[in-house]
C-alpha cells in the first residue's frame, strides 16, 4: 500500500467490524526507509535515510495502550525515546503511546484485538509504503487458492473495463478503507508499482467505488470479499 502526503489513520483496532472478526492477528512489514534521519539508528542507518531521497516524513505507527493513571512506572531511558502519556481531555482514560519508526524491513506484528488501539500519524513528505496482513485462527476464514478462484468471476464481471492490474486495484481499494473512521477514504490505496501513475486517477475511483458500496446496500457483497484476506 502506498501513503502518499497527506494519509493517515486514526486510532482503532484491525478487528473493529463484525465482518472482521476473524482478524485475530495483525501483520506490517515496511518496505521503504523515512528520509529524516531515525534518532534510534545507527551510524549505518543514518547515511542510508540521509541519502534516500525517495522516502518520507512522518507516519509513525503509535500505539495507545490504556493505563491505570495511579500506575505511573518509571521508564527506562531506552523507552522513553519511544513511549509517551497522554489522557482524554476529562482526564478519565490515559495512555501510554508507544511509537514505531517505519523502516524498510522493519515487520510489526500484534493481535488485533481492542487491546491494540493505533494509529498512523500523517505522512508530511513523499510516500510511505506497507505491506499489511491480517491472520487468522479460524480455519474457514483462511484464505486459499481455491477461495481465490471463486472469487475471481464476481470480481471480473464487476470490473470490465479495466486492465488486469487495475481490476485488482480496484478491489484492494474498499477493502482497504473500512477501516479507521468509519468509511471515509482518506488513503490513495495501491500497489507500490503503481503508485506514482495511477494517484490521481485511483483516489476518485476508490472515494466513488465506497461512495456507491454505502449508499447502494452493496455492503454484504463487499463484506464478502473482505473476509478471505485475514
Ligand atoms: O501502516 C501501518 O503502520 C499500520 C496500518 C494499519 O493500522 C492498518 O492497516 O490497519
Ligand atoms: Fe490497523
Amino acid at each position: 500500500m502506498a501513503w502518499h502526503t497527506g494519509s493517515f489513520l486514526k486510532t482503532h483496532f484491525d478487528a473493529n467490524r463484525d465482518y472482521l472478526q476473524d482478524r485475530h492477528y495483525s501483520a506490517v512489514l515496511y518496505l521503504n526507509d523515512p528520509n529524516d534521519d531515525d534518532p534510534d539508528g545507527d551510524e549505518f542507518d543514518k547515511e542510508r535515510t540521509s541519502r534516500n531521497r525517495n522516502g518520507f516524513q512522518g507516519g509513525d505507527l503509535v500505539f495507545s495502550f490504556p493505563r491505570n493513571k495511579s500506575n505511573d512506572d518509571e521508564e527506562s531511558s531506552q523507552q522513553q525515546k519511544t513511549t509517551t502519556q497522554s489522557c482524554s481531555p476529562s482526564n478519565v482514560v490515559c495512555f501510554t503511546d508507544v511509537r514505531i519508526r517505519p523502516k524498510a524491513g522493519r515487520l510489526v506484528c500484534f493481535p488485533s484485538t481492542e487491546r491494540y488501539l493505533h494509529r498512523v500519524d500523517e505522512v508530511t513528505y513523499g510516500t510511505r509504503y506497507t505491506l499489511t496482513l491480517w491472520f487468522t485462527r479460524n480455519q474457514t476464514a483462511m484464505e486459499t487458492l481455491d477461495s481465490l478462484q471463486q472469487r475471481l468471476p464476481w470480481v471480473i464481471s464487476n470490473t470490465t473495463s479495466l486492465d488486469d492490474e487495475t481490476m485488482w486495484l480496484e478491489r484492494i481499494l474498499p477493502v482497504s478503507s473500512q477501516h479507521g473512521d468509519g468509511g471515509t477514504m482518506e488513503q490513495p490505496w495501491e500497489t507500490p508499482k503503481q503508485a506514482e501513475q495511477l494517484f490521481q486517477e485511483t483516489m476518485v475511483r476508490a472515494q466513488l467505488q465506497w461512495d456507491d458500496v454505502t449508499k447502494s446496500g452493496h455492503r454484504h457483497k463487499l463484506n464478502h470479499w473482505m473476509q478471505p484476506p485475514m
